[in-house]
């Protein structure tokens, strides 16, 4: 599935199934009661507005040629309560109606974001974020008004068709089944039409993600399209996007008009046959009054016809986007607690790799046979060239991938047999993008602990060195930052994110890149709180600045797929080897 690249349209891995209506069925089954009741209110409403025509046709018949004004004064009175009932039912069925609908839209959205933060680091590898977002959001507003909406309307309209056959069938029946001759024309069109209009809206909804995704992307990388002058060229890639998501559009409305085009043809055509057919029989086997109350009956009766093949066009969009949103919300948990999974003890920190291999794609193994024995309270540093695979080394740690082979244990338990909970819990991961949300620095700093007192809070900003820029804000601590930290440079971002991991007072640390952008000077200062935060914990460090890791315990520099050396600083600068090469080629920069 074409799912990384927001020019590419995902393709549908289901074919149009009612299943997906059916699923959804558990969103609008709680809220039945309400239904229920919109059915009920919508019905009654229908049922005081279709009375009408049938008072009119005795008027006609009866009071008129009688002269029985007092009998024409009720009727006009019973006409009134039915519009002023129909009027007020109308009202209160929409209020109901507003309620289901949203409260849908929130049932869906919160079972798909709880189920996207269980998602692992592999599905966000693969997808641009925008074309998630647009499941999240539009696609459930469709589907929301489907569901809600939608089904008490199909209801409603089947039940205003019946009611409305049943009162021609009462005013006369040659007439009335002159009008309903043309329901098989109508079937037969919108059979013809319905798998064009089908694969129509499905591309609608692939232009509309493509677009998203795009848009997304674009802003993320706001900064870098203008430092690179690209904004005409983008410009253009959204233009064709935007065109392409407006032709589909056209092109899905345009069957859609089919469909309506035809219902008003048909319409047209019966009810002036029945006009015809009506004038003709005019005299004792059909009476003025009758004509005229069938005549209205008859336009009303394709009302519901129209409206149950516009209701049609929503329930087909509607699958064509439960079938993505049911599509994310299958996407399997891959990294996820195992049936039998134990709470992990609190760890004291050993680390074993045992014959590891990885991979991202199952083609290319980044690690092979990998094995490293880390004790508690040790620190490790890694270093070696771009892309030899020390984040992954990292990242395996805290199980954001499972492993293809091997063993990883940390205090001698394997962590794919632990609660994701438990292992992540007492960790503390510093990653390369140190992710500021938006917030107050206050917020942000306690984001892993949220129990944790202001004065703790502090304490760790003082012992990362990040307290005198934060002091120096115009709230403080209470400063508010946007998400992403727009309004911090990136090295106070890496020493908020620095106190956020020492505050959550992790068993093992993991810092990756954590000071690549603290000045030196600050680093410095930083070291000796780095000092603090290390003393008793198991570390891995990963630097490219070598001088930040010559004080760890052991080094090990990663290159093809394993550790191509390990000792101390000293140890390693007297081999004469990579390391070596890689340090003193630092010194001479
Ligand atoms: N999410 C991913 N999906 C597929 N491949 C990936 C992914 N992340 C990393 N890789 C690949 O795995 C290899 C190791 O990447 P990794 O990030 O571990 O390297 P690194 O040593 O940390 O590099 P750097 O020093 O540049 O941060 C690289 O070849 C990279 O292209």
């Amino acid at each position: 599935m074409a799912r990384n690249r927001f020019d590419v349209d995902e393709k549908l891995e289901t074919p149009f199934n009612i299943k997906h209506l059916l699923r959804a069925g558990v969103y609008v089954k709680r809220h039945a009661k309400t239904m229920l009741i919109s059915i009920l209110f919508s019905a009654i409403s229908a049922a005081c507005a279709l009375v009408g025509p049938k008072l009119i046709e005795r008027a006609l018949n009866v009071a008129v040629p009688n002269r029985d004004f007092k009998q024409l004064f009720i009727l006009a009175g019973i006409m009134l309560a039915a519009i002023v009932l129909s009027i007020f039912f109308s009202i209160k069925r929409s209020r109901y109606m507003t309620v289901v609908g949203q409260e849908i839209i929130y049932d869906i959205r919160k079972d798909l974001f709880e189920h996207l933060q269980r998602l692992p680091f592999q599905f966000y590898d693969d997808r641009p974020h925008g074309k998630i977002l647009t499941r999240v959001i539009n696609y459930v507003n469709s589907v929301s008004d489907a569901l809600s909406n939608g089904i008490i309307n199909f209801v409603l309209e089947i039940f205003n068709l019946i009611l409305i056959a049943v009162f021609m069938f009462l005013c006369d029946v040659k007439l009335t089944l002159v009008v309903m001759a043309g329901i098989p024309l109508f079937l037969v069109m919108v059979f013809l039409i319905k798998p064009a209009q089908r694969r129509a809206w499905q591309d609608v909804s692939n232009k509309s993600s493509n677009l998203n995704a795009y848009l997304h992307e674009s802003l993320d990388g706001m900064k870098i399209t203008q430092a690179f002058t690209r904004e005409e060229k983008n410009a253009e890639i959204y233009n064709t996007l935007n065109t392409k998501m407006y032709k589909s559009w056209m092109k899905a409305q345009y069957t859609s008009n089919l469909v309506w085009f035809s219902v008003d043809n048909i319409s047209t055509w019966v009810v002036g046959a029945m006009y015809l057919i009506g004038l003709s029989l005019l005299g004792p086997a059909v009476q003025i009054g009758t004509l005229i109350a069938i005549a209205a009956y008859a336009w009303r009766f394709w009302q519901p016809i129209l409206q149950l093949s516009n209701l049609y066009n929503t329930f087909i969009n509607a699958v064509a986007y439960l079938e993505r949103i049911f599509e994310m919300m299958d996407e399997p948990v891959t990294v996820d607690d195992a049936p039998d999974a134990q709470e992990l003890p609190e760890i004291r920190g050993n680390v074993q790799f045992d014959d590891v291999t990885f991979s991202y794609d199952n083609t290319i193994n980044v690690l092979e046979h990998f094995n490293l024995d880390v004790k508690a309270g040790e620190n490790i540093a890694l270093v070696g060239p771009t892309g030899a695979g020390k984040t992954t080394v990292v990242n395996l740690l805290s199980r954001f991938y499972n492993i293809n082979s091997g063993t990883l244990r940390i205090d001698g338990h394997d962590i794919s047999k632990v609660t994701l909970h438990s292992l992540r819990a007492q960790m503390g991961i510093m990653l390369q993008d140190s992710f500021i949300f938006s917030g107050t620095i206050m917020d942000n700093i306690r984001y892993g602990r949220l129990d944790a007192t202001d004065e703790e809070v502090i304490a760790a900003a003082k012992t990362v060195r990040a307290h005198e820029f934060i002091s120096e804000m115009p709230q403080g601590y209470n400063t508010q930052v946007n998400e992403r930290g727009s309004r911090l440079s990136q090295g106070q971002k890496q020493l908020i994110a620095f106190a956020r991991t020492l505050l959550s007072d992790p068993k093992i640390l993991v810092l990756d890149e954590a000071t690549s952008s603290i000045d030196a000077k600050t680093e410095r200062l930083l070291q000796e709180g780095l000092q603090v935060l290390l003393a008793g914990r198991t570390s891995f460090i990963i630097a490219h600045r070598l001088s930040t890791i010559k004080n760890c315990d052991r080094i090990l520099y990663i290159a093809d797929k394993g550790i191509a050396e390990s000792g101390s600083h000293d140890e390693l600068i007297a081999r004469h080897g990579n390391y070596y090469q890689l340090y003193t080629a630092q010194l001479e920069d």
